[in-house]
């Protein structure tokens, strides 16, 4: 479904600065396969998001989805098979206009159509019955501007506006990491929930190591721009933090240098 193909990407070519962000990455999902990617600090796991999302290209290699090649599609044009949700609460949303005004613009998003700030009844029922499906009470405070929410809903009104146009995959990007423990939770539960019922191929990076290993059918683990172990769902239904740090440090010969990691 997503494939990535000896994707290299190197920041810096030979200068002092130089870095190899990714190394001849391979990587292969299949529809509905929920990826976790972990790793040390700098081993290349927002390049590989940037690279899926398009905001880089790589320096070789290609990205395909359903076999088509998207290595030198656009950011915006990759919008309508690609949500993505950040770790800041405040990026994937427009503090400024309310919170229909917001799903507006995600509902334009992927259609060639202009967007309007004007919000026909029809759309304002389908806005509302989207946003009670999140359970927060949001679909009684539509008007209200979205920087006035906490982060905990701004990030719900993020993963509802990434996956409002029906998207093949989606991309989460530490999106639990700026909130407290409760809404985290809340996040993650909402996350699980959407991912299936729109059987989305996803891939989450996180620092939560037990996160990791319960959430989705796959977790992959970075270091140094590589891919240094791809754990299934078998294996993985049993693994403990312990068990998981010590494969880490076992392969790579150094522990998790991660210094926002969270062991569970
Ligand atoms: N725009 C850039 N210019 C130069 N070097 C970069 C750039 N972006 C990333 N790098 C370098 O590429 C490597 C991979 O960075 P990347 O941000 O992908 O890692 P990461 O796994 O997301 O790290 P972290 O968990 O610390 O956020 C690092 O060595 C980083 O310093």
């Amino acid at each position: 479904m997503l494939q990535l193909n000896h994707v290299a990407k190197l920041f810096n070519p030979a200068t002092p600065d130089e870095k190899i962000a990714l190394f001849d990455i391979q990587l292969h999902l299949k529809p509905g396969d929920f990826v976790t990617v972990i790793g040390s600090n700098g081993a290349g796991k927002s390049t590989l998001m940037n690279i899926i999302s398009g905001v880089m290209k790589p320096d070789t290699g290609n990205v395909r989805i359903d076999n088509e090649d998207i290595t030198h599609l656009p950011e915006h044009r990759r919008s309508r098979w690609i949500g993505r949700v950040f770790q800041d609460p405040m990026a994937g949303t427009a503090p400024y206009m309310s919170i229909e005004e917001n799903l507006a613009m995600a509902y334009a998003r992927g259609k060639n159509r202009g967007f309007s700030l004007g919000v026909k009844s029809s759309k304002r029922t389908l806005f509302r019955d989207k946003i009670s499906s999140l359970g927060i009470g949001l679909e009684d405070r539509l008007h209200a501007k979205v920087g006035m929410l906490s982060g905990g809903e701004r990030q719900a009104l993020s993963l509802l506006m990434a996956t409002f146009t029906n998207p093949q995959i989606l991309l989460l990007d530490e999106h639990t990491a700026a909130l407290d423990p409760s809404r985290a939770e809340l996040i993650t539960r909402l996350t699980e929930s959407i991912v299936r019922e729109m059987n989305l191929t996803t891939l989450m990076v996180t620092h939560n190591m037990e996160q990791a290993i319960r959430l989705g059918n796959r977790l992959i683990m970075m270091d140094g721009g590589r891919i240094i172990l791809d754990i299934d769902e078998e294996k993985k239904k049993d693994l403990t933090v312990e068990q998981l740090l010590g494969e880490f440090e076992q392969i790579s010969g150094h522990k998790l240098a991660d210094d926002r990691v969270v062991l569970g």
